[in-house]
């Protein structure tokens, strides 16, 4: 018998250690010029540049001392859907890994359906428990571990807001609380990183006009909120990011620790780079060309697994 502490869990804003990668080989040179809106893609991706660019990134992080791993070599049973799904590269979406395990996306019907399904055996292959999944009918592609203490669930046009509601009072088990945002239905906010993310325990940056309403959801209550003076009541200070920013992707960069995050280059102006350095804040650049076909940043390809 090991005593040894289980080696995943992200909620816990620590060093990054261990991530999921998949570089779609199998699937990628399947988005042509019909089919790539289907596809979720915001153009024909460059297929050779695109695999070249992921595999950049994989050795950044390698670089970093993160441990990498490689989907395709944690999938068997599943191994066909690999060539069918162009997105699967996009695991941020697919699953959030707590410490008491694994809130399971269920992709939207389309192109994206059947990623949890892959995922899902690979993360039995990794030994890490499943701690929800949703049903056939239920629509829910992710949402943000803030905290240990905090969940951050966005209803975007990715997730059904019944879903939602049935989820909360399982999301309380684990989570002290919920902050749920509605926000616009439109791609540009199709995730929860696209709206906000956390840079340490005090700092993190968002989207002020994408906060529609939130609310703030515990066992006892729900209450509606501003997110500003939320945050700032607990000494969290949120940089605005602009509108030009939010769609470059501002907000969806990967803490590799407490104030260094990885990011595209072309994400954030100087002044919100220079706000940053004044608070300590150290961005590893990264320029992507062929990645940006498929609508996502570096944090959409990463299914964090590990912080310790
Ligand atoms: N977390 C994200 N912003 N993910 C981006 C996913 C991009 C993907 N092509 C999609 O549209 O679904």
């Amino acid at each position: 018998m090991s005593n040894l502490k289980p080696e995943y869990g992200n909620e816990k804003l620590a060093r990054l250690r261990k991530v999921l990668l998949h570089n779609p080989v199998e699937s990628l040179a399947s988005v042509n010029l019909s089919n790539y809106k289907y596809h979720l893609f915001n153009n024909v991706p460059k297929v050779d540049q695109y695999h070249k660019e992921h595999e950049q990134y994989a050795q950044l992080l390698k670089a970093h001392d993160i441990e990498v791993l490689e989907l395709r070599n944690f999938v068997r049973r599943t191994k066909d859907l690999l060539a069918k799904l162009p997105n699967l590269a996009y695991l941020n979406d697919i699953a959030v890994v707590t410490s008491k395990g694994v809130i399971l996306s269920k992709m939207c019907p389309g192109t994206r359906a059947g990623e949890e399904v892959v995922v899902k055996e690979v993360l039995n292959n990794l030994s890490i428990p499943i701690f929800h999944e949703f049903r056939d009918d239920d629509e829910f592609e992710g949402c943000m571990a803030f905290s240990p203490k905090t969940l951050i669930i966005v209803d975007t046009e990715r997730l059904k807001t019944s879903t939602i509601e049935s989820f909360f009072q399982k999301a309380l088990e684990i989570f002290e609380e919920v902050i749920y945002v509605k926000t616009p239905q439109e791609r540009r906010f199709m995730h929860a990183d696209m709206i906000i993310n956390r840079i340490s325990e005090q700092l993190g940056v968002y989207f002020p006009s994408a906060f529609l309403q939130t609310f703030l959801i515990t066992k006892q209550k729900r209450v509606e909120i501003n997110v500003r003076e939320f945050f700032a009541e607990r000494n969290i200070e949120l940089i605005e990011l602009n509108d030009v920013e939010q769609q470059n992707w501002g907000c969806s960069f990967v803490t590799l620790e407490p104030k260094i995050i990885i990011h595209y280059d072309i994400a954030l102006n100087n002044q919100t780079k220079k706000r940053l350095r004044q608070r300590g804040v150290d961005v590893i650049e990264f320029h992507p060309q062929a990645l940006l076909a498929g609508g996502g940043s570096l944090r959409c390809l990463t299914l964090r697994l590990w912080r310790a």
